[in-house]
């Protein structure tokens, strides 16, 4: 197992008002510099672990480790926690804040206390980062949801944090702005950054993570690497989870033709086995 950059133990947490608990002992572990798919369906505590991430939310029972240390809620641990590990909301309208792309960027470097030429500099790489540069003064209510949601990510990304947490990032987007916005993610992913995200879409999970977290009523069923993760059909089917449509056509295959080989990660993968064997 590679270094963990977050892991909760047994960790719970009941909402005030609440019935059940969200949280019901979830032991988690996220691997430092991978590409991480949380998955679980409505109300199975995925953004509730993230709140749990930053601080914003505080176990009732169990820990929560950052780098191997459990979290410091103090005001200097907090403030070095949030530095380190920063979160996309699901809608960006709660994150943005300013008018423009360019001036909601270095408005969160701002508040970090960093000097403006710095600020300068590390707003435009983000822009450019994120594909935002020719929107980048244009007001933000003019832009699309898919441009509003890469804006919140550039003011994420921007600060340098070891981790971004995505919580269902392309909900509500079309294709094309969701393949943009997973372009985006993956960007980022290459300059070094831990990016986990909570995602309801089977097939790219399946396609785009490193490494999966499956949870139920606030437990996690399950973690590991997506082959492993979906070779699980019991548990896929009894929390009522699809099977990746990749997974699910190479299994209609003859058990011979696909002996020894691991299943294809992508369609493109999966067309160069067909080519290779078929044409
Ligand atoms: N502010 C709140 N007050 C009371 N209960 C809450 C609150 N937020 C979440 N819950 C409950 O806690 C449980 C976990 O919710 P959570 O939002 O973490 O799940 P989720 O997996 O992110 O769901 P979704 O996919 O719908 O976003 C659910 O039963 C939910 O109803």
């Amino acid at each position: 197992m590679v270094e963990l950059v977050l892991e909760w133990q047994d960790v719970r947490y009941i909402y005030p008002d609440a019935k059940g608990a969200a949280l019901a002992g979830m032991s988690l572990r996220i691997p430092r510099g991978m590409k991480t798919a949380v998955l679980g369906h409505n109300g199975a505590g995925k953004s509730t672990l993230f709140l749990h991430a930053v601080g914003i939310l505080r176990p009732q029972g169990g820990r929560v480790l950052h780098g191997g240390m459990a979290l410091d809620y103090g005001r200097k641990g907090l403030k070095e926690l949030r530095r380190a590990v920063g979160l996309v909301l699901q809608d960006p309208e709660q994150q943005l804040i300013l008018n423009t792309p360019r001036e909601d960027v270095a408005f969160g470097l701002r508040s970090a206390g960093i000097d403006e030429e710095t600020i300068r500099q590390r707003t435009e790489r983000a822009l450019e980062r994120l594909g935002l540069l020719e929107l980048a003064d244009r007001p933000i209510h003019h832009l699309s949801l898919g441009q509003k949601k890469r804006t919140a990510l550039a003011g994420v990304f921007a600060t340098q944090p070891e981790v971004i947490l995505l919580d269902e990032p392309a909900s509500y987007l079309d294709p094309v702005s969701e393949r943009l916005l997973l372009h985006s993610i993956d960007e980022i992913h290459r300059t070094g950054v831990t990016v986990v995200m909570a995602t309801h879409d089977m097939d790219t999970a399946y396609s785009w993570a490193d490494w999966i977290v499956v949870l139920d009523r606030g437990t996690c069923r399950m973690e590991g690497p997506p082959d492993q993760v979906f070779a699980n059909k019991e548990l896929m089917e009894q929390l009522g989870l699809e099977i990746p449509v990749i997974v699910d056509l190479w299994e209609s295959l003859p058990a011979a033709l696909r002996e020894g080989r691991p299943v294809p990660r992508s369609t493109e993968q999966f067309k160069v086995y067909l080519a290779n064997n078929f044409v």
